[in-house]
């Protein structure tokens, strides 16, 4: 039951008054059942949240809560009221008999609607979002699990609120450890992570969830997460193709096409969009209930078939590997992503499999490529904090290889050094072709004759003349999935290996990511918490943590990168082989790689660590060498002065800065090779004891800051009682006042 009397009636906040029947569907942490609200002896759905799974604010969520109330649309589920159970969040809500446009789909339509059907349920849904855009709010998980269908037919768009701010600051993710869902109706200004977002996100959701009621499915849905982020990133929009989609009207492929824009600001608000044409072919609820509900089992039974068959599908599958089988299935549950975490992502895509099979036969000869690095955009030389028209990220995929960076803030990907063999250029998601092409919005790069060159460019300023060109792609080489097959093989796949390098300046470089994570993801839109949830590698103050190294993996990574000159190793002295001797110290420093700070710790390294092995070393060769190095080494420790001093204000951060400033000096104007070493070997050994003073205090905080945490949820939840008998009492005494006379 649901409409004025519903609306009015304060629903009870203990779970002593519900009745939990059978269970309605599954989110990432949610189960729904259906209720029975005892008092009323009305049926409702109930939203049980994990709180345990979900990390959240629980001050947020009441505050929102609160919001909900207010919310109220014809098109948009609202919750009747919540309260917390023992571990989970109860969000009461109107039950929805026909269950969600998903689960109808997989019960009954499984290739997609008809075009009347698809504009009713669409033209529902824009209502809803025109309503939640016009009062400032971004909805974010826009597709079919979402857009509910009642008894009679009446079309609503659910999970906006209570449970979907859950996750607005950020943790949804970032609580499970490893990415689950599908990011598949997210947007590519979401996924980039650049400049923020607004309520066109919605809209670009909203388009591919029109194709996915086209289809049955969304456009890249059997993938797993990092490739549909590529795909989505670099292949031209989806969008229904002009000879396979022959069913569907030249309208409704027009209306698609324009919420696919991959420029936010070109697609149509919900309002405009409501005055297509498209839109005419909508129908009634009446309309729905007989050409989609008559005939349908309960939604109970529907949702208990599809876990059998799901269950069924999974045993035939073991042979699947792990990571696709879960991408099914979550996509098969419904289960979207928004607030992915970059880091994870690429922590998983270690795991994609490279299912290539065009592979020439060389790509098995590098057996070990170089380590690649995904840096996320803005991981490296931005400079987002204070001037958001000078962004300069870049992604870096290669250890120094390749470097990305524009001056106008948008991805710049080239090569700067070579791969070491094709597979890792594959690996790196990158394809591999003759001619420059621009994919999406990236421009990728081949040379045959240097297939150890390989690269890619995005070039904002053609993005208009790309845009034109992939669309145009499209319609030559076929529909959006035979381009997502082929894309698939030619990128995403294989180990992004989710490395650091200790490269320097990581401590600048963190502080930018931390700005842009913390602050500039709202710099556009209306919605609250930032975008990424903190990583693994976050202190929860934002400093960065810094990584686990031990003494030896630490001396592995001063050694900085491998040169191409066959090495051999004297002492921990590294030097070529066909010319050997110290003589070719200059030489060596000479072929340093992009990574010179690298170049200059392995110079470093070595060169301290001939005095400790008796090697005969002419001092004037190394000193201009050391000098430079310790240079470098300096701005290096000062960095992670920093970064301590960070954590702890009140260490003895600046004392240390003294004694190193102090040694520094007296450093530079030493005239005595040896002295000069002791030094250095010094630093070495404080630089260790600095690293492991730092992981033990980062580890300490940790523990801290867990247990603050467990007390957190423990307040907050009897802070969450207090306030919803308050809420209530206050409520009954304002309809009281009223004398509205309605039954308590
Ligand atoms: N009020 C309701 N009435 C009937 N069915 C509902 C109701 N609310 C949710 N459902 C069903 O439960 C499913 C799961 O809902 P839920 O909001 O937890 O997850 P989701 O939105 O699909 O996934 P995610 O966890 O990514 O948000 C929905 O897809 C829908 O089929």
């Amino acid at each position: 039951m649901e409409g004025g009397q519903s609306e009015r009636r304060i629903y009870p906040v203990t779970a002593a008054e519900y009745k939990l029947l059978e269970e309605i569907g599954q989110g990432v942490s949610a189960t729904v059942y259906r209720a029975i609200c005892l008092p009323f002896k009305e049926v409702v759905a109930i939203k049980a949240l994990d709180l345990e799974k979900c990390n959240s604010n629980l001050d947020d969520v009441r505050r929102e809560a609160v919001t909900m109330r207010l919310i109220n649309h014809p098109n948009v589920v609202k919750a009747f009221c919540s309260f917390v159970v023992e571990q989970t969040l109860w969000v009461v809500m109107p039950y929805m008999a026909g269950g969600s446009c998903l689960h109808i789909m997989k019960s009954a339509f499984i290739d997609g609607f008809e075009e009347p059907v698809i504009a009713t349920f669409l033209k529902e849904v824009l209502k809803a979002l025109d309503y939640l855009h016009r009062h400032g709010h971004i909805h974010r998980d826009v597709k079919a699990g979402n857009i509910l269908v009642d008894e009679k037919g009446a079309v609503k768009l659910a999970d906006f609120g209570v449970s979907a701010c859950m996750f607005d600051t950020g943790d949804r993710q970032r609580s499970r450890k490893t990415f689950v869902g599908t990011p598949c109706w997210m947007a590519p200004e979401v996924m980039e992570q650049l400049h923020g977002y607004d309520f066109k996100a919605d809209i670009w959701s909203f388009g591919i969830t029109a194709l996915e009621l086209a289809h049955g499915h969304a456009p890249f849905s059997k993938y797993p997460p990092m490739k549909v982020l590529l795909m989505t990133l670099q292949n031209a929009p989806p969008g229904l193709d002009y000879e396979r989609d022959k069913r569907f009207s030249k309208s409704f492929k027009e209306m698609i096409a324009m919420c696919l824009v991959k420029e936010p600001s070109k697609r149509p608000t919900a309002e405009k969009l409501l005055r297509h044409s498209f839109f005419k072919h909508a129908r009634t609820p009446d309309y729905i209930c007989r050409h989609i509900l008559d005939g349908l089992p309960s939604l109970g039974e529907r949702i208990k078939n599809l876990k059998n068959a799901d269950a069924a599908r999974m045993t035939q599958q073991k042979n699947l590997d792990e990571q696709e089988q879960r991408s099914q299935t979550e996509y098969n549950r419904g289960v979207s992503a928004w607030n992915f975490n970059l880091e994870d992502l690429k922590a998983q895509s270690a795991l994609i499999p490279d299912d290539s099979d065009d592979s020439p036969p060389q790509s098995t000869k590098a057996e070990s490529p170089e380590p690649s690095h995904f840096h996320s955009p803005q991981s490296r030389h931005g400079d987002f904090g204070s001037s958001p028209d000078r962004v300069q990220p870049s992604i870096s995929m290669h250890s120094s290889q390749v470097e990305a960076t524009s001056d106008n803030g948008e991805f710049l990907a080239a090569p700067r050094n070579s791969y070491s063999s094709k597979s890792a250029v594959r690996s790196a998601g990158v394809s591999v072709r003759k001619e420059p092409k621009h994919i999406g919005r990236f421009d990728v790069f081949e040379d045959d004759n240097d297939m150890e060159s390989p690269g890619w460019h995005y070039s904002p300023s053609r993005r208009g003349f790309e845009r034109d060109q992939t669309r145009k792609e499209r319609e030559d080489t076929g529909s959006y999935e035979d381009r997502g097959r082929d894309d698939s093989r030619r990128g995403g796949s294989g180990p992004l290996v989710p490395e650091r390098v200790l490269c320097g300046g990581r401590g600048r470089d963190d502080e930018r990511d931390r700005e842009h994570r913390h602050g500039r993801v709202s710099e556009r839109g209306s919605f609250s918490g930032p975008l990424l949830p903190t990583g693994d590698h976050r202190l929860s103050n934002g400093v960065s943590r810094p990584p686990t190294v031990s003494k030896d993996a630490l001396e592995e990574k001063l050694k900085g990168p491998t040169l191409k000159a066959p090495i051999v190793q004297k002492g921990r002295f590294s030097v070529t082989s066909n010319d050997g001797g110290v003589e070719d110290l200059p030489h060596v420093s000479s072929r340093r790689s992009t990574c010179s700070q690298g170049s200059q710790q392995h110079l470093f390294a070595s060169a301290s660590s001939s005095h400790l092995n008796g090697l005969s070393v002419p001092a004037a060769a190394i000193v201009p060498h050391l000098q430079t190095a310790l240079q470098l080494a300096v701005m290096q420790q000062d960095a992670l002065v920093n970064i301590l001093s960070g954590i702890n204000p009140s260490d003895s951060s600046n004392s240390m800065k003294l004694h190193y400033a102090s040694k520094r000096n007296s450093s530079f104007n030493c005239g005595s090779e040896c002295s000069m070493i002791e030094i250095l070997n010094d630093r070495e050994r404080d630089y260790l004891q600095q690293i492991s003073d730092l992981q033990s205090k980062v580890s300490q905080l940790l523990q801290e800051q867990q247990v603050m945490k467990m007390k957190n949820i423990t307040l907050e939840r009897q802070l969450n009682a207090i306030y919803n008998r308050e809420e209530e009492e206050r409520i009954r005494r304002e309809e009281a006042a009223e004398g509205d006379g309605l039954p308590l």
